[in-house]
């Protein structure tokens, strides 16, 4: 399998060059050069399997043969042994029409676990392979943060760091980040937004000549693995569904901030999953909802709100998506991209508008219907929503739904992940032992002005003694292979 850029200015990479490289050479993103296509016989037959070997029949069509079968199954196996359910990401039913996909059930109580832990193997098994030098660099409005530290943290070779926007994550994100003490882990405060942190990632990234001297890895869905890992649970959440709802049609309703999570929905999709409707759920940070409603890409005014981790604007994977609407165009995704840059937002004509409502439907939640949605599913099932998976749920209630049609809610966090939405709802909850005792750690993070000079200053203090004294190894290494 070869990957190639949206705006096609690369020559086509292998997997592991992929995984290397991020974000594409070319400033685009990576995507498979073409989607497997799965029949309906080969999905009753993956329909028996486990978690990790649904994973393995997936993953590898992506990999192909430049990781052998059975280091693969390992590292599945091992990323998915850290999990605390032994189906990994159970399906629940909350009411006849409504099931939650529970993704929280991994290291660091949020879905991007399920993804993480198998990067953070795939890097260490490209680093012995290869020998490259991983410097991974990351943004963050809380979950991938934390996520990205636990999968990688004291790992030989890897070094780790990760900008937030300060004061604009939860107490429980930012001691799960802050309370790492490996030395292989630095966390950056910025003063800005979690789009501020993006863009200067995207912008360092973007300098090829500084990526390659600093060795630079991303581990947000810039990089292509994140929403490759991401399919598996469509695929599994759909054959527990309709083994217990047979002949059902079966929706997901997806909260979005970065939109890497549903666009791993649509991905399943177009490679044959019967998925009748696939639902983007935001909250006031409704950018992408005024997309498929109004067919504008416009960046509005920030919102802080209580599902924090979504308040994204500028959502990275919507160019992927764009390379898809526009039958894998990449000229047609390099314009628009390139008409975004310039005028700060992009629209599409209203013949191509029908075809984005036909892929999503949208729904943005306000604030207080968040918390109404908690309390209500609460008081009506005991069932305690996290307040991005409440998002989803609302959206879920909102859209009329088909008769026949079965709605999965993916659950991305645990509630106590976002205790401060849960006690403005009214309600209380006890922590899980893991996470109560994040508050009696000390921390540690140092704040940055959020811009790229002053991350790019910090990175070279951070990744400059390890890139040198790598490099000197590297080298003497050769010469020692040079003169055997
Ligand atoms: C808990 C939670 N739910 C939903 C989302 C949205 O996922 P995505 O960014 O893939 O759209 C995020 C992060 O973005 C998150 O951390
Ligand atoms: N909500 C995310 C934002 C980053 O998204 P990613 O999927 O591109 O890593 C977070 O929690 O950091």
């Amino acid at each position: 399998m070869k990957y190639v850029s949206t705006r096609g200015g690369i020559a086509p990479v292998g997997f592991i060059e992929g995984v290397l490289m991020g974000l594409a050479d070319d400033g685009g993103l990576l995507v498979p050069e073409h989607l497997p296509q799965l029949s309906r016989g080969t999905l009753e037959q993956w329909r028996g399997l486990s978690y990790q070997d649904l994973t393995l029949e997936l993953f590898s069509l992506f990999t192909g043969d430049e990781i052998p079968r059975t280091e693969l199954k390992a590292m599945i196996d091992e990323s998915y042994a850290t999990f605390r359910h032994p189906e990994v990401t159970p399906v629940r039913r909350l009411n006849d029409d409504l099931y939650l996909l529970e993704l929280f059930h991994g290291p660091t109580f949020a879905f991007k676990d399920v993804a993480l832990q198998l990067l953070g193997n795939v890097y260490s098994y490209i680093s012995q392979q290869t020998g490259s030098i991983i410097h991974i660099l990351g943004a963050t409005s809380g979950d991938t943060g934390a996520s990205a530290i636990a999968g990688v943290r004291g790992k030989p070779g890897v070094r780790i760091c990760i900008l937030y926007p300060e004061g604009r994550v939860s107490k429980v994100q930012e001691l799960q980040m802050t309370t790492i003490q490996d030395e292989n882990v630095l966390n950056l405060a910025i003063d800005g937004t979690f789009d501020d942190a993006q863009r200067i990632i995207k912008e360092l990234f973007g300098d090829v000549a500084f990526k390659q001297r600093y060795h630079l890895r991303a581990i947000n869905s810039i990089n292509i693995v994140r929403i490759l890992a991401q399919i598996t649970y469509y695929f599994y959440a759909y054959f527990r569904v309709t083994e217990e709802r047979p002949g059902s049609n079966i929706s997901f309703s997806v909260p979005t901030g970065n939109f890497g999570d549903l666009f791993a929905g649509y991905l399943a999709k177009r490679m044959g999953l019967p998925i009748e409707r696939l639902v983007l759920a935001t909250n006031e940070n409704d950018i992408l909802v005024r997309f498929v409603q109004e067919g504008e890409y416009r960046p509005a005014a920030f919102r802080g709100t209580y599902s924090p981790s979504m308040d994204i604007q500028v959502a990275s994977n919507f160019e992927r998506y764009l390379y898809y609407l526009y039958g894998e165009d990449t000229g047609k995704v390099s314009g628009l991209m390139s008409e975004f840059r310039a005028q700060g937002f992009l629209k599409v004509p209203s013949a191509d508008q029908e075809q984005v409502q036909a892929d999503f439907a949208a729904h943005s939640v306000q604030n207080d219907a968040c918390l109404d949605t908690i309390r209500q599913t609460y008081q009506d099932t005991g069932y305690l929503l996290d307040p991005h998976t409440a998002c989803a749920v609302t959206a879920a209630g909102t859209l009329t739904s088909a008769a026949g049609e079965v709605s999965v809610s993916l659950a991305t966090a645990h509630p106590a992940k976002f205790n401060e939405a849960i006690l403005l709802a009214g309600l209380e909850q006890s922590f899980p032992p893991e996470i109560a005792a994040l508050f009696n750690l000390p921390q540690r993070q140092q704040l940055a002005p959020a811009t790229t000079e002053a991350i790019a200053g910090r990175l070279r203090d951070f990744f400059g003694a390890a890139t040198d004294a790598a490099q000197l190894r590297e080298e003497l290494l050769l010469g020692e292979r040079d003169r055997v």
